[in-house]
Order: C-alpha cells, then sequence, then structure tokens
C-alpha cells in the first residue's frame, strides 16, 4: 500500500537506521533497502552482496548496505508541484570568482602539457528544512529517466539525486558502461548542435572507457554518439558493452572509476590536481552507487511440461551501478549542491560557469518545488 511505503521510510529515518530508497531509468518500481541496525559496513572486494556507496576518491572507503529487509512498490501516485519556474539568479560573487580562478588554473595546466582534461567542480550551499522524503517524492515525479535516490546511514549522512550516468551494468559477464559528456541547454530543438568542444570532450571520455577496458572484455561493441535529454539539459552519450573475459568486478571498475566524465584524463594527475586545488571534499558527489551482486532468479519455460519446474531455474548474478551526478547532502537545515564540468584547452570559464549554474537547477528546481 502506498501510504505504508512511505511511511516505512520515515520511520527507519526517524529511528536513524540505514536505507536507500531508488528508482532505476524509465521504470515504475521504487525499491527500498532497510538495515536492521547502524553498523557501517565498508566494501573488501566487490565480491559482497548490497547496496554500494562509494565516494569520487577510492583511496576512502564505500560503504555498504546489508540487504536486511527488501521491498518495492509501483503503486506510489506521487502527486507534487510541478515545477520549471524559472526563479530570480543571485550570483554568489565570491564562489564566482573561485570557480572561475579554479578553471583558469585547470587551463594553464592543460596548456602547460600536465594533462588533457579535468572536471573541476564546486558545492552550493541552500538553506533548507524541507523534510527529505518530501525531497524525494519530487525527485521521483519530476525525473522519469534518471535514477532517482534517497540514501542514508546515521553515521555517514543523507544524500539525494537524480543522475542520467551508468557506471556499469554487469548480468552475468555481459557488461555495459557508457561514455556520457558534453552539455549544453535543452531548448526543445530536434537536432541540437554540438560545438567542438563538447565533441572533443566526450570522445575522449569513450577512448579512455575502451582503453580501460581493453583486454578484460571480449566482443566490445559501441553505439554511434547521442543526445540525450538529463533535465533542463543535454549531453552526448555512447554506449559501451561485451562480455568480461575474467569475473574480477574489483579490477573493471577500479579501471573504470573515476572516468574522465568526473575526473580527467591522464587519472592519477587529474585526481591529484583535484584533491588539492578544490577547496572542499567531494565526499560521495562524483562516486558511485547502486546493486552490487544481486541475485536474480530466472526459470526457463521452453522445457517438457511434465519435468520439475524448479530444475530449469537458474540463479544470475547482476551489478547496476550509476556515478553519483546531481546529487545534493542534506545536513541539519542546509542542503548541499554539487555540480562540476568538464574543463579542456578549449574551455571558457565565463561558460564554465555558467554550465555549473545550470547543472545546479536539476537539484535547486526540487528544492524549490518541495518547499
Ligand atoms: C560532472 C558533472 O557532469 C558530468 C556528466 C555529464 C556532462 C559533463 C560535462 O559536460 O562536463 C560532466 O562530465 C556534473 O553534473 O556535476
Amino acid at each position: 500500500m502506498p501510504l505504508d511505503f512511505f511511511q516505512k521510510i520515515e520511520s527507519q529515518l526517524e529511528n536513524k537506521l540505514p536505507f536507500v530508497a531508488y528508482r532505476k531509468p524509465n521504470e515504475e518500481m521504487v525499491n527500498t533497502i532497510f538495515q536492521k541496525d547502524n553498523q557501517l559496513h565498508h566494501l573488501h572486494d566487490y565480491t559482497e552482496t548490497g547496496f554500494v556507496f562509494a565516494p569520487f576518491d577510492s583511496d576512502s572507503p564505500a560503504v555498504l548496505l546489508k540487504l536486511d529487509e527488501v521491498f518495492s512498490s509501483t503503486d506510489l501516485s506521487i502527486v507534487t508541484k510541478e515545477i520549471f519556474q524559472e526563479h530570480a539568479e543571485e550570483v554568489d560573487v565570491e564562489q564566482k570568482s573561485l570557480h572561475l580562478n579554479l578553471v583558469k588554473k585547470g587551463i594553464a595546466e592543460i596548456k602547460a602539457g600536465s594533462f588533457d582534461k579535468v572536471v573541476l567542480s564546486r558545492n552550493i550551499e541552500v538553506d533548507s528544512e524541507t523534510p527529505p522524503l518530501s525531497l524525494f517524492k519530487t525527485l521521483l515525479h519530476q525525473y522519469k529517466r534518471a535514477f532517482c535516490y534517497l540514501w542514508y546511514h546515521p553515521k555517514v549522512g543523507l544524500w539525494l539525486g537524480a543522475t542520467p550516468e551508468i557506471l556499469l551494468t554487469m548480468q552475468n559477464r555481459q557488461l555495459t558502461t557508457m561514455s556520457l559528456a558534453g552539455t549544453q541547454n535543452y531548448a526543445n530543438d530536434e537536432n541540437p548542435q554540438w560545438g567542438n568542444k563538447e565533441l572533443e570532450e566526450q570522445q575522449l571520455v569513450t577512448r579512455y572507457i575502451l582503453n580501460a577496458l581493453n583486454g578484460k572484455i571480449s566482443n566490445m561493441k559501441q553505439t554511434p554518439t547521442e543526445t540525450v535529454q538529463a533535465g533542463n539539459l543535454l549531453h552526448l552519450r555512447t554506449k559501451i558493452s561485451g562480455n568480461v573475459r575474467q569475473e574480477n568486478l574489483k579490477a573493471i571498475i577500479e579501471a573504470l572509476h573515476p572516468t574522465p566524465a568526473v575526473c580527467g584524463m591522464p587519472k592519477l594527475e587529474t585526481k591529484a590536481f583535484i584533491l588539492a586545488e578544490e577547496k572542499y571534499n567531494r565526499q560521495f558527489y562524483t562516486g558511485f552507487l547502486g546493486e552490487l551482486n544481486f541475485k536474480e532468479e530466472r526459470s526457463r519455460n521452453n522445457r517438457p511440461r511434465n519435468t520439475e519446474n524448479s530444475v530449469y531455474r537458474s540463479i544470475s548474478k547482476s551489478t547496476t551501478l550509476f556515478v553519483n551526478l546531481r546529487c545534493m547532502q542534506v545536513i541539519n537545515d542546509k542542503i548541499k549542491i554539487y555540480v562540476g564540468g568538464g574543463i579542456t584547452k578549449d574551455s571558457d570559464p565565463e561558460k564554465e560557469w555558467k554550465e555549473t549554474v545550470a547543472k545546479s537547477k536539476t537539484m535547486l528546481k526540487v528544492i524549490i518545488a518541495t518547499e
């Protein structure tokens, strides 16, 4: 029953117990995973089963929620205010100048040959006393094509988001991932045009992924690059798939994360630059989250009728991880929204600032509509 569904989440939150509620892109089903105690479990080798919540910096541990109680509902009939009225934009002069300087530093390093691309970010603090569950309902209502989630652990914090980016899905040995980068505002144009900066920025991510997976997967395929909508924005996307040679999820995730869609190229140099130069801690923004080694039961019907059904049931493992973008963190009566963008030699600092402003609207609009 719909009422019970949200009431259960509410009481888990009141009891300060860990949980996640989420809906996958273009699906109806909202899933919840509850942990029965407040223990903090860390991930060790990716052979575990549970819901993973990993930070940007893989030198910090990823959190694993145990599947103590799992339930789902499709019939939620969520009604929230239709949002998307534009609101007057206040420019935070100090934030803007800090971000422009950071971007200029990044461009200077690229021009000096230190790296090819770096993703630079910032966070925006907003006052809000809106209950997180109400924010989550608005997310569900507004962003049907995104992975929408509300994640909570009393020892870690509370995060929400509506991300357009898959890190990877793995069903038995079949892997899919994507290269998502390049941004422009959505303007209801059937044939949006992309500039060279965006095309190159996205191609660089595709090349990185193909290279990272080289030797690890066979039968590698990539789709033609397409434009995809994410809320008020458009991005360029190429899907990449193949068969994993040796089932080693840890090695594949370590090869992919963080991709140049959220970090840079080369990985180590740009990660060091980000950690040193961004004057705040990204924590779980640009990390990843999702189902790890979930067991799915499949039954096959094309067998003789009079044989035991159970013989033809097989258990398969599936992992579905999303990159934590378009997200926010609730800290008492404050909300932090996290945004960033890919910087290349052709970046214009003013445009990069505007891109982060545009990206921040994905979450800002949710806060405004829910108040
Ligand atoms: C880093 C973010 O977006 C990434 C994903 C898509 C497009 C991006 C870009 O155009 O810069 C970023 O690589 C963010 O939303 O904070």
